[in-house]
């Protein structure tokens, strides 16, 4: 995955631009996170990678050849990998294991790949605007050892340093309102470097129950569980338009949805 996602930022623009994001689309080769006051200095390439129907492959580089079978094994792999932590976390919570993994099993997972190339004027540019990740979980690999990634606590921002042989896992706002609180997600953005560029390889995990945005009903007072609900119901599409709509808003999102 590391060597597919190298080669193919390597390729001359003309190349990249062979999976250049449609019109109608948002999956493909593109600038995709311009639209704040800031620069934004990063490509990228987005794509479904499950469920296995829902890909769109003639968006999968085809150079380097081997980037369409290593992503399907690092899909299937993190796939696994989330399952596990999934299950850490509903012990943790008090809850059957299949309470949890169950709202992400068979649900709609996406890849990003990211190059921030190094900029002269690291201040003027950012890397990825400060947001929270909209769906359930994140797993995030470093390709080289180039730091960047920041995340917010308590008011100030620190340093996620790049760990040789480790993954970075965020927790997104829908696992926020599916364990209603106790695991908290997470604000981060990315900063540019004035010497070296960085690769990440990021892939987005969605969740819901019953077709709903929502705290798991296991761990609420009605079904013994014994809390209340923090967060109250939205419809799963509906989350999905209203977050990914007016990103620019986007911060005070969680808190619109508190009891
Ligand atoms: O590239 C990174 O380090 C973070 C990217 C990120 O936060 C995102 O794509 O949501
Ligand atoms: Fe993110």
């Amino acid at each position: 995955m590391k060597d597919s996602t190298v080669q193919f930022f390597g390729l001359p623009v003309g190349s990249k631009n062979a999976v250049a994001v449609r019109a109608d689309g948002f999956e493909g080769y593109g600038h995709h996170y311009s639209r704040m006051s800031k620069l934004d200095w990063a490509e990228s390439v987005i794509l479904i990678t499950q469920p296995v129907e829902d890909r769109n492959m003639e968006l999968w580089p085809t150079d380097p050849p081997m980037f369409k079978p290593a992503l399907e094994e690092y899909s299937a792999e993190v796939t696994k990998l989330m399952r596990q932590l999934l299950s850490s976390m509903a012990l943790d919570l008090g809850v059957d294991a299949e309470a949890l993994t169950g709202a992400f099993e068979g649900k709609r997972q996406s890849m990003a790949i990211h190059h921030y190339p190094p900029c002269q004027h690291p201040e003027k540019v950012i890397g990825n605007t400060a947001h929270t990740d909209g769906l359930g979980l994140t797993v995030l690999l470093h390709v080289d050892d180039t730091p960047g990634l920041q995340m917010l606590r308590g008011g100030r921002w620190f340093p996620v340093r790049p760990a040789a042989g480790a993954l970075v896992v965020n927790v997104g706002d829908i696992l926020h309102i599916l364990t209603n609180g106790a695991y908290r997600s997470v604000e981060h953005r990315v900063v540019v470097g004035a010497d070296r560029g960085r690769t990440t390889a990021v892939v987005f995990q969605d969740a819901s129950v019953g077709g709903m945005v929502a705290p798991l009903p296991e761990l609420l007072v009605v079904n013994g569980g014994g809390e209340q609900a923090r967060y109250r119901s939205i419809p799963r599409f509906e989350y999905l338009k209203v977050r990914f709509s007016a990103l620019a808003t986007r911060k005070g999102f969680l808190d619109s949805l508190k009891l």
